[in-house]
């Protein structure tokens, strides 16, 4: 299996913070990462240097062995990195087959001057493959700003899909999502990336979700790799589950029935 993303000894300070300090991770083609870590562990900063919205002050990123620090957000997603928000970017009175329209028509061919040239119609048939793929088609007509937030959240992240990305970076795809949904908003999630082959890096603090999806888990603390494994493996981890699971290792009692 080969690396999507190579990132080598990235360094980002903020005045006396070191937000990261010589991260150093690999992103196998075609797998789901999940990303955990405390608050203010380096996560977003992370996916910040790899989306170029943040410069590292040290270090290199490379994208399918290419060189991308340097290159402009709009210039790396170009390049197939893709990444979805906390909150969704959605046109709140648009509806959702309209959103992923206008998607379609700001990714998409666009002819001389700038405009898509594909017709309403040709928007409309990918839109409507794009909703069934993520299991939106009961919602095509529903105004984004009304809808529950599991299925903003599945708008958002097809709308990020349009560009056809080779990696997908998410930020807590689950967060503000009623319990009962979360699975079944991370089942289409992951579902439709590996039908389409894309590698998926995902924040999240829901262990349950970490544990249910990643293939394999990255644990940042203050700004370094703690440990980077099999979800079994960190999220049972010692220091994991004290720095950042936030629960005691406790040695089990042995059981005194004399
Ligand atoms: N633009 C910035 N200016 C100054 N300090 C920053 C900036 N961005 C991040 N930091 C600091 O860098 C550290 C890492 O922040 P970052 O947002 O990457 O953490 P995080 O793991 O994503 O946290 P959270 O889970 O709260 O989103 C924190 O101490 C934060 O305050």
């Amino acid at each position: 299996m080969k690396p999507i993303i190579e990132a080598k000894s990235l360094v980002k300070r903020f005045g006396a913070v070191t937000a990261a300090n010589d991260v150093n991770v690999d992103i196998m083609s075609g797998t789901i990462s999940g990303l955990i870590g405390t608050n203010g562990a380096g996560k977003t900063t992370f996916i910040n240097m790899i989306t170029g919205y943040l410069g590292p002050d040290s270090g290199s990123i490379l994208l399918e062995g290419q060189e991308i620090v340097g290159l402009s957000p709009r210039q790396i997603t170009r390049r197939g990195v893709a990444r979805s928000f906390q909150i969704p970017q959605l046109f709140n009175s648009l509806t959702a087959i309209e959103n992923l329209m206008f998607a379609y028509s700001a990714t998409g061919s666009v002819g001389a001057k700038g405009f898509s040239i594909l017709s309403d119609d040709e928007l409309a048939i990918h839109a409507d493959e794009t909703l069934e793929v993520f299991g939106l088609g009961a919602f095509r007509n529903s105004i984004a700003g009304t809808m529950p937030e599991g299925i903003r959240k599945l708008l958002d992240i097809a709308i990020a899909m349009v560009g056809k990305p080779k990696v997908l970076f998410l930020d807590e795809p689950t967060s503000g999502v009623a319990s009962e949904e979360k699975f079944s908003v991370m089942d289409r999630i992951i579902d439709a990336t590996r039908v389409a082959g894309v590698s998926v890096l995902f924040v999240e603090h829901d262990m349950e979700i970490v544990r249910r999806y990643s293939d394999r888990v990255l644990a940042f603390f203050e700004g370094r790799v703690l440990i980077d494994g099999p979800p079994e493996t960190v999220l049972s981890d010692r220091q994991v589950r004290e720095l950042i699971i936030g629960e005691e290792h406790r040695v089990p009692k042995e059981d005194n029935h004399a």
